[in-house]
């Protein structure tokens, strides 16, 4: 990888720094992006590195620079104290910086992308092309591979972050208690044929499994099921009816033929409505489901997604449970809605959560299909009025698993979800086993940004009542700053928004409102940076920043027009939560 170092001299004494190129000499500089304001060049430069005390940010670099001392306007030596982080640095992924200088702030992806991850994604060079291909949270599903495979694609992705720049979040998906099959003694799949009969059993097997039979997870499933009832795999993929119970053993005859894949979910139905006995009690996280949450915590994953979620309890609980054994991090917790009773206690568990997903597979298996786009745009309105962010999840590429091109009513789905304003889309077996994952990326992302021009276009301003979310007087002021911010921003047709935030609260408000223009969210640390990667139209960069909005502003501006991503006379709008306040100006 290359270093990449530039030196820069001042060339006049003007506050706003103008600086010209200078080749370096030898240095033994971290490889990141730098800029140093010197004098001129300098005779030498060097860096003591020391490791910083919060792992998520750049370690503190001490910048030593021995300056020949000619020229006027800066010295050299007032910047030899300064860590490399504070000088020279504001992080943003080279994709998003190429995408900014080629086609301006206007055509960015407001959109954001979740990839689930799988044998056909993990591997490093995989996982940096849906980097580059514009993926923003890699998702773990814990009901598939091993922890220890986990561990490795999670090391992968920070390996990226590091070394590319990318911000890529993580967000793990727990597996839930919910009644699934086995995993089909190894293989990939098994076709069930019209008519025939098969056992489902909550015995365990020795391999191998016996001809059409299947394990199911759930001991309570004999017992639960009625002769009569009428037992679906997915959702409806494969449909079968329940013929005769021999003790543990239930004889089903398919009457609805297709494939069933290892741990499909099962769902049983009776008199046409779903049936909830005793697997209604079972608990929405299993003892692995807390064995895994632990591997999460340990290996600091920015999302906790919890399935099956049946109320805003289970979310505090688990709340006070990660507060307890995280110092400093944080990890937000997605409700994935996906039961009856989490429609039922859908406003409460929102609020109780840091964000929601509308995990469409199984809530299609527990709801007439012909519910779900209703509860959708339900669900993706109510997040955004309570301001958490929300992921339309599940088949929404399925045909690209197998064909390189989606089907036209994927693509008008994939359309509508845009439309809704749904902060984030999510690939599932798209990417983690199908045969065209970075295609299947390239549909989410081509869709979105024209979906989104055409609204802007069309000047779709939906006028949507957006509740205070806040507590406190503070919590108003800084919603109205937000809300004025972004109704400026539309009808000053201004460039950018720019929000200086510690924990990324003022941002979310921002992007709550929807605006017209990209919003460019500063901030310290690289775990917020990471977990506004998930949020609707947020350009996360990572910068240090002080409470003096003028020296931080002067200080991006030069920063950014450095490195093209801005120009003089672009019109930007800058708000922060240090300082509750508005600011419109145009770039120096
Ligand atoms: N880590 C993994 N290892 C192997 N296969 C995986 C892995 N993750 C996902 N898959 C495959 O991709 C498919 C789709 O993934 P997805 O995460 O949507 O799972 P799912 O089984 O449908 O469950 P969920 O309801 O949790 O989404 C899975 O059915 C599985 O075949
Ligand atoms: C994503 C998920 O869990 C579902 O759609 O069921
Ligand atoms: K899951
Ligand atoms: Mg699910």
């Amino acid at each position: 990888m290359s270093q990449s170092l530039h030196l820069f001299t001042q060339t006049n004494r003007s506050p706003n720094l103008t600086f010209t190129k200078h080749p370096f000499p030898k240095s033994n500089l971290p490889a990141s992006n730098c800029w140093f304001p010197v004098t001129s060049a300098p005779k030498s430069i060097s860096v003591r590195t020391s490791a910083a005390s919060d792992p998520n940010s750049a370690p503190s670099s001490q910048v030593l620079v021995s300056s020949n001392g000619t020229g006027g306007g800066v010295v050299a030596t007032e910047y030899s104290s300064l860590s490399v982080a504070d000088v020279c640095s504001i992080e943003v992924d080279a994709v998003t910086e190429a995408e900014l200088k080629e086609n301006g702030f206007r055509s960015t992806r407001r959109t954001k992308i979740v990839c689930t991850i799988g044998p056909a994604t993990c591997g490093f060079e995989q996982l940096e092309a849906l980097a580059v291909g514009g993926m923003n949270v890699a998702r773990i599903n814990m009901c598939h591979g091993t922890r220890e495979w986990h561990k490795s694609v999670i090391e992968r992705v920070r390996k990226l972050n590091e070394e590319k720049g990318f911000a890529v979040a993580i967000m793990m998906d727990t597996e839930g208690s919910e009644i699934h099959m086995g995993d089909l003694g190894g293989a990939s799949s098994a076709k069930a044929e019209d008519g025939e009969i098969w056992t489902f059993s909550v015995r365990a097997f020795d391999s191998p499994r016996p001809e059409r039979t299947i394990n199911v997870n759930y001991d309570g499933f004999a017992e639960d099921v009625k002769v009569g009832d009428e037992l679906l795999v997915d959702g409806g993929m494969v449909r079968f009816e329940v013929i005769e119970k021999i003790g543990p053993d239930v004889k089903c005859r398919c009457t609805d033929p297709g494939l069933l894949l290892p741990r499909a979910n099962l769902t049983f139905w009776r008199d046409g409505s779903l049936v909830r006995e005793r697997n209604a009690m079972l608990p929405t996280i299993s003892s692995k489901d807390w064995l895994d949450i632990d591997f999460g915590i340990a290996e600091g994953v920015d999302f906790i997604a919890i399935s099956f979620v049946k109320s805003a309890e289970v979310i505090n609980h688990l709340k006070s449970y990660i507060a307890a054994r995280t110092r400093d991090t944080d990890i937000a917790l997605i409700a994935k809605i996906e039961s009856i009773d989490s429609l039922k206690n859908l406003e409460e568990i929102i609020q109780a959560s840091d964000g929601a997903m509308v995990a469409r597979g199984d809530l299609g298996a527990q709801i007439p299909l012909e519910q779900v786009p209703s509860a959708q745009q339900k669900i993706v309105q109510l997040c955004r009025q309570l301001n958490k962010p929300v992921i339309v999840a599940s088949q929404l590429l399925e045909s690209m698993i197998e064909y390189p091109t989606p089907t036209r009513a994927e693509v008008a789905d994939v359309s509508e979800a845009v439309r809704q304003r749904a902060d984030a889309l999510m690939l599932s077996g798209e990417s983690a086993m199908g045969q065209f994952p970075e295609k299947a990326l390239a549909v989410l992302r081509s869709v979105s940004v024209r979906i989104e021009k055409w609204w802007r276009e069309e000047k779709r301003h939906e006028a949507m009542e957006l509740p205070a979310v806040g507590s406190t007087f503070s919590d108003f002021i800084s919603e109205e700053i937000c809300n004025s911010a972004a109704k400026m921003a539309n009808n000053l047709a201004v460039d950018a928004l720019f929000v200086y935030t510690k924990n990324g609260h003022m941002a979310s408000l921002l992007s709550r409102c929807r605006p017209d223009c990209p919003i460019f969210a500063f901030t310290t640390t690289a775990s917020v940076r990471r977990r506004l990667n998930l949020q609707w139209g947020l350009i996360p960069f990572r910068l240090s920043f002080s409470d003096d909005m003028e020296s931080n502003l002067n200080k991006t501006f030069s920063l950014l027009k450095a490195r093209g991503m801005i120009k003089s006379g672009d019109l930007v709008i800058a708000v922060s939560d240090m300082l509750q306040s508005i600011q419109v100006m145009n770039v120096p």
